[in-house]
């Protein structure tokens, strides 16, 4: 009994602890949760204290339902648009057509403009055969995903910075591969942790780049050189300084590298799983000449498309691409792999966002469709391939990934 007696005080003081911190947390969910009425703003909930809903957002793209965050709100508050809290910023997401628009003058770096996209076919055409003669074979256990990352690091190392010894891409894609994997982790510092070698990881990247980018500076003074090779030259040229052009490159590798891997693999996935969309897609793969003249049409429409969605007073905003490219609304049975749907006049401004909108869009989708055009071509002009696991499943960490890396068997094409 003693012992009891001497440990009330402590249950006393948890208790109270305890009840307190309940009722507090209830009067603040209580309090963010007030359907943004008071000020004519959408309606919202905050969830926790400074992560708000992050945990819940991450988690549904974890358990490979990214749209479930977004349909369990627009259910229950509005199918256009809701609030929400997301790593500690109040924001406005929008889950359809952008309604809100201005016109501003798009920024392209004088690297992404058409004219320069041209020059890059040839170098785009020339790797993928070598990429794909290389590593495609020997026509069996092919994992796609991995191939994929390897042949747009390689490239974006050519025509980023000139960058084409082997050994030397790899010493680049290594602390690569360890930074991005710390993008979306805990961010706890400490040794052995993913968060950890990442930092580690984006120091020693910085400092490569840093060196190569003097060396290329040395190199244009003392050679005097006018006409840029890559896209290091074009930031020198224009007069930035070696720093903020390493940041910038990482910036491009980061936006460049996964986004086109992915699409190139569920390419190749999508075709296997598709003979008949396969078979269209063959016989369109007439030459890359047809690739060459559509450079030109796709940067008229480059430079038309320059609208912007407005953020909400202080709000931040976030535009669900998600979900508004798989709105039924706009694509009938969106789950369905249909790619006639896009044939015709295609669809409706702002329903289909896979490189954004408004003046943060993504300036290097005509670079992306390019690259993934030629690989693409020289693939299927070459192989043939099937599946080795058809049920193969995705994770989502955040962007969808296949578990075993799409591994398949490939034949040549017969001639
Ligand atoms: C399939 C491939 C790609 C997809 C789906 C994609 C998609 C996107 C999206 C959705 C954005 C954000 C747009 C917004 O906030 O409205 C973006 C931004 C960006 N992308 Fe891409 N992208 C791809 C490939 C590329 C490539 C190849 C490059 C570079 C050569 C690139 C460079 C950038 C940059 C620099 C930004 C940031 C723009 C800014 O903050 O103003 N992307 N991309």
């Amino acid at each position: 009994m003693d012992g009891i007696d001497s440990l009330m005080p402590y249950l006393v003081h948890l208790v109270v602890l305890y009840v307190s911190v309940v009722f507090i947390y209830l009067l603040y969910k209580y309090k963010s949760s007030d359907g943004g009425a008071t000020r004519n703003l959408p309606p919202r909930r905050k969830g926790l204290p400074y992560i708000g809903e992050t945990l819940d957002y991450v988690l549904a793209s974890r358990w490979g339902t990214p749209e479930k965050f977004i349909t369990d709100r627009t259910t229950k508050y509005s199918p256009d648009v809701f609030r929400t809290s997301l790593l500690g910023e109040d924001m406005a997401i929008f889950c359809g057509a952008a309604e809100e628009s201005t016109k501003l003058r798009a920024y392209l770096p004088p690297f992404l403009k058409p004219e320069s996209l041209q020059h890059y076919i040839p170098v785009m055409d020339e790797m993928a055969k070598e990429h794909l003669n290389q590593h495609w074979s020997p026509y069996n256990g092919v994992q796609v995903f991995p191939l994929s990352k390897k042949y747009t690091f390689a490239l974006a190392c050519r025509l980023f910075m000139s960058v084409t010894d082997p050994d030397e891409i790899e010493n680049f894609a290594k602390p690569f591969a360890l930074a991005t994997a710390g993008l979306i982790s805990v961010p706890i510092d400490l040794p052995g942790t993913t968060f950890n070698r990442a930092v580690k990881a984006g120091r020693q990247i910085r400092q490569q780049l840093l060196a190569l980018i003097t060396k290329k500076k040395n190199e244009i003074l003392e050679k005097r050189k006018t006409v840029a090779s890559d896209l290091v030259d074009c930031m020198l040229m224009d007069g930035m300084t070696e720093v903020e052009i390493g940041n910038k490159i990482v910036g491009f590798f980061i936006a460049s590298h996964d986004t086109t891997s992915t699409a190139i693999t569920f390419i190749v996935s999508y075709l296997s799983d598709h003979p008949e969309v396969y078979n269209r897609v063959l016989e369109a793969n007439g030459g890359i000449e047809k690739q060459r003249g559509r450079v030109i049409e796709m940067g008229r429409y480059t430079e038309d498309e320059v609208d912007v969605v407005r953020g909400m007073r202080s709000n931040e905003a976030f535009w669900t691409v998600h979900t508004t490219n798989k709105n039924p609304k706009y694509f009938p049975d969106p789950e369905r792999f249909d790619p006639s749907r896009f044939e015709g006049n295609g669809p409706a401004p702002y329903t289909f966002v896979p490189f954004g909108g408004g003046p943060r869009m993504c300036p290097g989708k005509e670079y992306a469709r390019l690259e993934i055009l030629t690989f693409i071509h020289n693939l299927i002009t070459s192989f043939k391939w099937a599946k080795i696991n058809p049920q193969e499943k995705i994770s989502y960490i955040p962007s969808p990934i296949p578990e075993e890396g799409l591994p398949i068997s490939i034949q040549p094409m017969p001639n």
